[in-house]
């Protein structure tokens, strides 16, 4: 018996789930995962039960729920990448609106009313503050960040109507992977910079892309607040304890504070494995906003919430020990 109950984890096998799952465990709950597998891996779920199913399926969560019996929900299963979002837009508001709506139709139908949703940074759009803080307006320019928005907004109506409560995370750049290397990134087609540009050292990849140089940034990338996936999965953890206390509901930034432009990450990766990273300048990148950095203070306040790992030296340590693992060829381990 876990210490401190269940909690379901949509998503479960992804991953910002399966470090959430590993992050809730070691907290002493029983992170049981509900994923389609569409993208998530069942090697990654190795800390509670795999319940395989699809969000928008209402019928398989509440018999997950109830076979379970979690106190709460974190509801982290989402298509979410930009550019696919404004090539495929149905997709997205099918999978994050429509699933999010299906995840708290079996919440109410199963008595449970705590929720931990994860949203994004890419619901402020191009903010007019920076670092942004959660009072920013919320004026998304990609369809990802419109449908993780409207989650967002049906949550905060049902907490009114039926006297649910929340936690909304709004995560900025994930990155990095375990810290003990049990689990990592692992896309069928990766497109975020951090694993590509440690690609591009290894060779893996021949180049890597930059997005447009002519942002209205100081070195003209755009700039992003990098945070470490295992930062973000504790931050659950600490939700959940806030929920459990009666906290009050929350929307919560999850970053640094501190942003970096690509060309950074790209010379931080240069420094750290020794290899140049070849790169080529391209067009920027639809639904791509300049620069984006949290204001982090309202999490440190309300769940005394800091980062531990986000340093950009451990988040690309620990990305290249994961890539190593699974590439050993291509690297020479340096780090
Ligand atoms: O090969 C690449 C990949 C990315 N970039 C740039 O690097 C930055 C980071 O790009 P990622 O694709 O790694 O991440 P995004 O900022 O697009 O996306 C992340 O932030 C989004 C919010 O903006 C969503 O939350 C999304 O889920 C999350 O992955 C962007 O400026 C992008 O233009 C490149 O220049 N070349």
């Amino acid at each position: 018996m876990t210490a401190r109950g269940a909690i379901l984890v949509t998503g479960g096998a992804g991953y910002i789930g399966s470090h959430t799952c590993k992050q809730l465990a070691m907290a002493g709950y029983l992170p049981v995962a509900f994923d389609n597998l569409a993208r998530g891996h069942r090697s990654a779920v190795r800390w509670g039960p795999l319940v395989e199913g699809d969000i928008r399926d209402v019928a398989a969560l509440e018999g997950a729920i109830r076979r379970y019996r979690p106190d709460a929900i974190c509801h982290i299963a989402a298509l979410a990448y930009v550019g696919e979002s404004v090539a495929d837009p149905a997709a997205y508001y099918s999978n994050n609106v429509l699933g999010t709506l299906s995840v708290l139709d079996a919440a109410r139908r199963t008595g449970i009313d705590r929720l931990v949703f994860s949203s994004s940074c890419a619901t402020y759009g191009e903010p007019d503050v920076l670092p942004v803080p959660e009072g920013a307006e919320q004026r998304p320019i990609s369809p990802y960040g419109r449908s993780k928005l409207m989650g967002e907004q049906i949550i905060r109506d049902y907490a009114h109507a039926y006297d649910s409560r929340y936690v909304i995370l709004r995560y900025f750049n994930a990155c990095g992977c375990d810290p003990a290397g049990e689990i990592g990134e692992w896309h069928s087609h990766e497109t975020h910079l951090v694993p590509r540009v440690l690609m591009a050292a290894h060779g893996i990849l021949a180049s890597i892309e930059i997005y447009g140089d002519d942002h209205a940034t100081p070195d003209g990338t755009c700039v992003r607040d990098y945070i470490h996936v295992t930062d973000l999965a504790r931050a659950h953890g600490l939700a959940l304890e806030h929920l459990a206390r009666g906290g009050e509901n929350l929307a919560l930034n999850l970053g640094t504070g501190q942003g970096l432009s690509v060309q950074q990450i790209l010379d931080a990766a240069a420094r750290q494995t020794g290899n140049p990273v070849p790169s080529t300048i391209q067009p920027r990148r639809q639904g791509d906003p300049p620069i984006l950095y949290a204001d982090p203070s309202l999490a440190r306040r309300t769940l005394g919430f800091t980062t531990q790992h986000s340093d950009i030296d451990t988040i690309l340590g620990t990305a290249l020990a994961e890539l190593a693992s699974r590439q050993p060829k291509s690297i020479v381990q340096a780090t």
